[in-house]
């Protein structure tokens, strides 16, 4: 079974007004709102690809309660700590004309520490055979180090861990062995304190997460593709689908997702990176996260990922 963990879920508001303008009235006329945050994506797009996972996180108020009702609306089953008190926050996307995308995304309520202990002790039933995806932003009131203090409390009993975290959450897991690790170019440039202009770039840094412990790694490269370095010293890349992208919101964990899947149906690397790189482009060529047969219908278009 599959468990996705969102510690700062968010209502995703997206708007694509005739043009934008910061300081100025934008106006827009009709908005796309869903369930996200990165684990609460992974579980819709798995859902719809019906692949059985669960949903957990930690929510509150009108927002988090929404949140909630959307997830199960779309089929997923949930587990959500709810807290009394906050809200959980609704991230507006802007979708300029030119192509150009604005996020706000929010900080996220106090999170206390009973909380999260709730929400760890959710963990304590997972074993040999489940997978645990930890994505997405830790709200400021929760210790940085958490996904990392997550995966040393399962240690030894043999959960499949994937990350998908920035900075110092993401390196710190690494020495807790994660099956799959992914940045998109930035964030892996980010945390080198370097740029990654290029495939060959992102192969070297790439390799470097895997020297501190990660077994493999994905790099997300928006309509370039997906590279991956594994522990075996393989390296993948599969180009983009080619299309017009409408909303790039959510192709990171469409493509986690995808890969998920694609792991399951053919149990090898090469098979879960062709998956989660036509999942990223149904996403990316739709506005939310894309349906499980949209998805199914551009596996086609995706190319074999080759050794690069
Ligand atoms: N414009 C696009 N056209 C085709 N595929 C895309 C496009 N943008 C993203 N994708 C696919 O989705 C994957 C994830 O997108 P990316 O933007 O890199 O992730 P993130 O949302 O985490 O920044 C990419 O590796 C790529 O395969
Ligand atoms: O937790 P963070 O890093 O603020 O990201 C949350 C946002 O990222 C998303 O999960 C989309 O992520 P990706 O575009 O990276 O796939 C949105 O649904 C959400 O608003």
């Amino acid at each position: 079974m599959v468990y996705t963990v969102t510690l700062n879920p968010a209502i995703d508001y997206i708007v694509s007004p005739a043009k934008f303008s910061a300081g100025e009235i934008n106006r827009y006329q009709k908005a796309v709102y869903g369930p996200g945050g990165k684990g609460a994506n992974v579980s819709l797009l798995l859902s719809s690809l019906g692949v059985r996972n669960r949903a957990l996180g930690i929510c509150a108020g009108f927002s988090g309660g929404e949140i909630v009702r959307l997830l199960e609306e779309r089929g997923c089953e949930t587990d959500f700590v709810r807290m009394p008190q906050g809200h959980s926050r609704i991230n507006v996307k802007v979708c300029a004309p030119d192509g150009e995308e604005t996020d706000l995304n929010g900080d996220g309520p106090d999170t206390p520490p009973e909380a999260v202990e709730e929400l760890l002790q959710k963990l304590d039933g997972l074993g040999e055979g489940d997978t645990l995806v930890l994505a997405g932003s830790i709200p400021r009131s929760v210790p940085g180090d958490i996904y990392a203090a997550m995966l040393r409390r399962l240690e030894g009993r043999g959960v499949l861990a994937v990350v998908d975290a920035t900075g110092e959450a993401l390196r710190c897991v690494l020495p807790c062995r994660p099956f799959l690790v992914k940045p998109n170019s930035d964030e892996l440039g980010e945390l080198f304190g370097v740029e990654i202009p290029d495939v060959g770039t992102a192969k070297e840094y790439a390799k470097l997460l895997v020297r501190e412990g990660a077994r493999n790694v994905v790099v997300s490269m928006g309509d370039k593709g997906a590279l991956l370095v594994g522990e075996t010293g393989q390296s993948l890349f599969c180009r983009a689908v080619r299309g017009e992208a409408v909303s790039t919101v959510g192709a990171g964990d469409s493509l986690v997702a995808g890969f998920l899947y694609g792991y399951g149906l053919h149990g090898t690397l090469q098979g879960a990176l062709q998956w989660g790189v036509a999942a990223g482009a149904a996403t990316a060529f739709s506005k939310g996260i894309a349906s499980g047969d949209a998805v199914k219908a551009l596996y086609p278009r995706a190319g074999n990922p080759s050794p690069i």
